[in-house]
């Protein structure tokens, strides 16, 4: 018996950052928003080890890889001496900013949980997922949600308007350690306005969302690769109402009325060595 999970990617619609921890980590106030583009992982419960095997967006299938992570985190937690065979379908750009190894992670965790019969609670699965990553938490849950804390202090918000999506995702990845030390606090450029934002998702306009979206990481990842401002402006020339970098970047994402609207937009687009995803709202 086995069972198919969706890994859902998200963005970031808003990103503050507030503070630097002593630990070094970053107190953040950020609005996420999980969409349609997913990786898929089939798992399988067999005794005592953990097999990996992917497909899809080349990815490693070592000890580093987040669900080998999320997969030994449970066993030890639980003492249990089930293991998995997993085989992931990678479809979300690898260090992209898109929460793509935190996903596959919150999608092990859940299924382990259901096909070991651990019967942890949401919350027990919510403390083991931040040990993982500080966007493991929100990923077992999806849909609108603030985040605050390192990212694992979620309050849900009602769903978004369906808006479509088209991400662009450059040939090089980004380190978000690296972008999370290159930050001047004294000096984060343009801030979200949290408030601002819930209300325009409530109105469910489209302007009033690309008005209000925001991302203090920018001011890091913007600078260390200018190009991406390039890609910013063709996004906005071709038709998107709102343009941001998703997270740590380096993915620029537009947002479009519907998901048919970024098809259509998506096939336009040239835009050399870059990937180009039409996705939406989930
Ligand atoms: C920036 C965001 C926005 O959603 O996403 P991504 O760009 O990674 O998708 C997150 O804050 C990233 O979350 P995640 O990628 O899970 O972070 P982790 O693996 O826990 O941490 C990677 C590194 O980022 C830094 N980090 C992360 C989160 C945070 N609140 N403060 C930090 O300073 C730390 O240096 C940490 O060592
Ligand atoms: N299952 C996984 N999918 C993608 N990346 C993974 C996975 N497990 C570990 N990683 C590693 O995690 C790092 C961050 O990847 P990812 O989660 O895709 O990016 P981001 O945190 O920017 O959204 C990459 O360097 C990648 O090698």
């Amino acid at each position: 018996m086995g069972l198919t999970l969706k890994a859902h990617g998200k963005i970031n619609l808003t990103l503050d950052v507030l503070s630097r921890r002593p630990d070094g980590y970053h107190e953040v106030e950020m609005i996420m928003q999980g969409i349609e583009l997913h990786d898929t992982l089939q798992i399988e419960a067999l005794p005592g080890e953990i097999i990996l095997t992917a497909s899809g967006l080349p990815v490693g299938c070592d000890e580093n890889n987040l669900i080998i992570k999320a997969a030994r985190l449970l066993q030890q937690f639980s003492g249990t001496g089930w293991g998995a065979r997993i085989h992931l379908h990678k479809e979300i750009p690898v260090a992209a900013g898109l929460a793509g190894g935190s996903t596959d992670a919150a999608a092990t965790l859940v299924g382990l949980n259901e096909l070991w019969q651990l019967g942890l609670t949401q919350e027990q699965l919510s403390e083991l997922a931040v040990k993982l990553g500080a966007d493991v938490p929100f990923c077992l849950r999806g849909g609108t949600a603030i985040a605050r804390g390192i990212g694992e202090k979620l309050i849900q918000l009602p769903p978004a308007p369906k808006f479509g999506v088209i991400l662009v995702k450059p040939s090089f990845g980004v380190s978000t350690a690296e972008v999370y030390q290159g930050l001047n606090l004294n000096n984060l450029g343009r801030r979200p306005d949290l408030a601002a934002m819930v209300e325009a998702l409530q109105t469910g306009s489209l302007a009033a969302v690309s008005e209000q979206l925001a991302n203090v990481l920018e001011s890091v990842t913007l600078r260390l690769y200018p190009e991406l401002q390039e890609i910013k402006e063709t996004l906005a020339r071709a038709g998107c109402r709102g343009v941001l970098m998703s997270g740590s970047g380096p993915t620029i994402f537009g947002l479009t009325e519907d998901a048919a609207a970024a098809a259509v937009l998506a096939r336009q687009l040239t835009l050399p060595g870059c990937q180009v995803v039409a996705t939406a709202i989930f």
